[in-house]
């Protein structure tokens, strides 16, 4: 059985372990989430509409705050209890030390990073880069459970209108993971989604010609009511945040639609986002490796296009 965890803030579950579960499905055999928290019962049994059977719900004034300690014991009891052979994570800072600490726990190998799941003869196996992200490795586990951390947004949450049973587990938690306090949290002050979140991506590279070109493509993502991504290329050159860098040596993403704006489509960025919907590519070389894996092309100056574009959408909003 695969056992994967859902994290949820402010009663909603997270789109990244949403695309691990629906992953986890997609290769068969009983699978089954975990959510952990207090006041969650009400998120956790969405979690069938993604291809939980079973979820597994431990809810408790104690777990309010996010901290992971207190998430390994009671993911250990779900664990002991359902006999679980896979435990997946979508990673986030908190998912990443709550598989650490499980790991530690069961005494169980826990490959991180991962970008893709299969099953070789019914066994588990994962992908994820290797050699200074030049090489994609097969890698596996010598023991159950098998834990793996996937990397954010590889997975698309695709929703199979299943229905989950919902088995609460009672909270048993050990005194020393109780001593830590959550004193204060902060959120990042954004003015739309996060390009982990959002349903549509507007990407820019560097035909978008300086850091000013970005205005192209916050104009087209607030039409569109989307997140603005970037290349490796561009945040190298410091014209855009990391955090928005789509590739292997930055996130993946699953969006409904992906739209890139003067990026060539080199392969460490087309495996960041070769699993969106709907990808448009607007480029001015015709010979751009993009159009190579686009649903469509616009050969042209992302100056022209991308203006007109926005303003389609607007009008057609209005
Ligand atoms: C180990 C390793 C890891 C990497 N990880 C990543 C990663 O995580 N993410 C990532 O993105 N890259 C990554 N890269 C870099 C990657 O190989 C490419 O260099 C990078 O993606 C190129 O970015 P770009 O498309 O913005 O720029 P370019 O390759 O320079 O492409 C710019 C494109 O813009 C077009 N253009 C120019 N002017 C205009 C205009 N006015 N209108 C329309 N089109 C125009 C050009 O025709 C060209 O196709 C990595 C590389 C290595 C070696």
């Amino acid at each position: 059985m695969t056992l994967v965890f859902l994290e949820h803030h402010d009663g909603e579950l997270q789109k990244g372990g949403l695309g691990v579960l629906a992953k986890a499905a997609s290769l068969g055999g009983e699978v089954a989430a975990v959510v952990v928290g207090h006041g969650v019962r009400a998120a956790a049994a969405a979690a069938g509409n993604y291809g939980a059977s079973t979820v597994y719900v431990v809810d408790d004034p104690a777990l309010e705050a996010p901290l992971p300690q207190p998430r390994v014991d009671a993911l250990e009891a779900v664990v002991r209890a359902s006999g679980a052979e896979n435990v997946l994570f979508a990673a986030s800072v908190l998912s990443a030390d709550v598989a650490a600490g499980l790991a530690a726990r069961l005494d169980a190998g826990l490959n991180w990073d991962v970008t893709d799941l299969a099953l070789d003869g019914g066994t588990l196996v994962a992908k994820r880069p290797a050699l200074g992200d030049t090489v994609l490795v097969d890698v596996g586990w010598t023991s159950t459970p098998r834990i793996a951390l996937v990397r954010s947004g590889a997975f698309e949450a695709v929703e199979t209108g299943g229905t989950a049973t919902v088995q609460e587990v009672a909270a048993e938690l050990r005194d020393y993971s109780t001593a830590a306090r959550m004193v204060e949290q902060a959120h990042e002050q954004s003015s739309g989604p996060s390009i982990e979140d959002a349903d549509v991506i507007v990407a820019g590279g560097r035909g978008l010609g300086a850091p000013e070109g970005f205005r192209l493509a916050e104009e087209l993502a607030e039409a569109l009511g989307g997140a603005v991504a970037a290349t490796r290329a561009v945040v190298d050159a410091g014209w855009y945040p990391y955090s928005t860098q789509v590739g292997q040596t930055g996130k993946s993403v699953s969006p409904r639609l992906y739209i890139a704006l003067g990026i060539s489509g080199a392969i460490q960025h087309k495996v960041g986002m070769q699993s969106s919907g709907t990808i448009v590519a607007i480029n001015k070389d015709p010979n751009a490796p993009i159009f190579d894996f686009a649903d469509f092309g616009i050969v042209g100056k992302v100056e022209d296009v991308a203006p007109r574009l926005a303003e389609l959408v607007r009008r057609r909003k209005a």
